[in-house]
């Protein structure tokens, strides 16, 4: 490798561009938009002119480093005179998460790196002999790389879990965080493809091409987290049952309401999020009604059996797969959305028949959207009570003392984990049915 790398240098060519470069140069594109405060969602519109391939390799590149910027800032800091210009560190780092992480011959991805600096002009060209180097040093680095830990979780997240769980379970969820999520897929009825868990999903490994996967075009499944398809396993809908989807979009729950035979009504304050659960609807074949509303001011014609509030939170239990969020978050819209949570709650309540269930649901880590915001529901809503959550594959351990279900990324470490949810089934007190 040496001999190669010092060849490019004296040489003072660039490598030829190798297939690839041109995904490298998107996650680049990302990485700068995520530093400018982007999700990666929103960062899409930055490599929409790749080909497919290019931009998927693209995005899973990004998501590689963005697990990792911490661990590779603190690799390549003694290696560093002074810490260079966003865009050359942006390039450094993806360098080191393709050597140290992903394994990449180190001949490929520091000749790679050295032809990215290049192609960012003057800047870029005085720069690529240090990258040169400092790669090098890089590439011989990996018992430094496995002596650090993964990446931290910002104090806002942090200091609530610890305060929980204790650090062990901080440091589980980071690392879990670092190993990335696989792809769960959730079968409209009957199969689908890879392992089924426990709880019914079915897993694949992430690197899956989900439109090549069988009953794709037929609409047989939908991707969809194993925690997140726990929500209405816990509701239990029945055939014929009158169910509100609260907060629907982009429309997974929906979607098992409607398999199992539920009469759905989907709202969702945003109509253009609420047009992807209706193409989400009509790829899978199935119904359901679509209100564009804020359910705050929804009433239905008759009271619901069933309501399911998946309601907007902080998603830092999909921090596997938006590794982005504690980078560009802070934790100030925190108790605008719990406040929010708990009126969405209580309006829920209010729109049920008596002996109707509510399933509350988060995408959070966070006890202040989970097991706070349940306990302070409780105490407003007197009457109110917790069925304790029951479906296949739910184990002990992943229930509160409340009978909530509690799951968390470092769940299920042998199989690939799973996103962090809290699930809670409230029973609205009168006639059961
Ligand atoms: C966590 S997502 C829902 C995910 C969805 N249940 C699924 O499984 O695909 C929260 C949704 O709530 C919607 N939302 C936020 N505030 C709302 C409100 N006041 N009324 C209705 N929908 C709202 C957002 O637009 C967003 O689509």
């Amino acid at each position: 490798m040496g001999a190669e790398l010092d060849k490019t240098r004296k040489t003072g060519r660039g490598p030829r561009p190798e297939r690839g470069d041109t995904a490298r140069q998107g996650t680049l594109r990302l990485l700068a938009a995520v530093e400018a405060g982007a999700t990666l969602d929103e960062a899409a519109a930055a490599i929409e002119t790749l080909e497919p391939a290019a931009r998927a390799r693209a995005r899973r590149l990004a998501l590689e480093v963005l697990r990792r910027v911490e661990r590779c800032d603190a690799l390549l800091a003694p290696h560093l005179a002074r810490r260079p210009r966003p865009e050359i560190m942006r390039v450094l780092r993806l360098a080191t998460v393709e050597l140290l992480a992903l394994g990449e011959a180190p001949h490929g991805a520091v000749n790679a790196a050295v032809s990215l600096c290049r192609g960012l002009g003057g800047k870029g060209q005085a720069a690529a002999g240090m990258v040169n180097a400092v790669l090098r040093k890089v590439a011989a680095s990996a018992d430094a790389w496995a002596a650090l830990p993964p990446q931290r979780l910002p104090d806002w997240m942090r200091g609530p879990i610890v305060s929980q769980w204790g650090e062990d379970v901080a440091i589980a969820i980071e690392a879990a965080q670092e190993a990335g999520a696989p792809l769960d897929l959730t079968p409209r009825s009957g199969d689908a493809p890879g392992e089924t868990l426990p709880t019914g999903s079915h897993r694949l490994p992430s690197t899956t091409q989900i439109s090549a996967l069988a009953g794709y075009d037929g609409g047989d499944w939908w991707v969809q987290d194993a925690a997140a398809a726990m929500a209405v396993r816990v509701l239990n809908p029945r055939p014929g049952e009158r169910i509100a989807d609260l907060c629907a979009a982009p429309g997974g729950k929906t979607m098992q309401l409607a398999a199992a035979g539920a009469e759905v009504t989907a709202l969702d304050i945003s109509s253009s999020r609420l047009a992807r659960v209706a193409e989400n609807l009509e790829r899978c074949r199935l119904k359901a009604s679509l209100i564009a509303a804020d359910a705050l001011e929804w009433r239905p014609d008759a009271p619901l059996d069933a309501i399911l509030l998946d309601a907007p939170c902080s998603a830092t239990g999909t921090v596997r797969r938006h590794p982005e969020l504690p980078l560009i978050r802070d934790g100030s819209a925190l108790s605008g959305l719990v406040a929010l949570q708990a009126r969405l709650i209580d309006h829920a309540l209010s729109i049920l028949r008596p002996g109707g269930r509510l399933v509350f649901a988060t995408c959070s880590l966070l006890p202040a959207e989970g097991e706070e915001q349940l306990a302070a529901a409780l105490a407003r809503n007197p009457g109110v009570t917790v069925e304790p959550a029951a479906a296949p594959g739910i184990e002990p351990g992943w229930l509160t003392p409340q009978g909530a279900l509690r799951l968390r990324p470092d769940l299920w470490p042998d199989r690939g984990g799973m996103d962090g949810f809290f699930i809670a089934c409230l029973r609205k007190s009168g006639a059961k049915s």
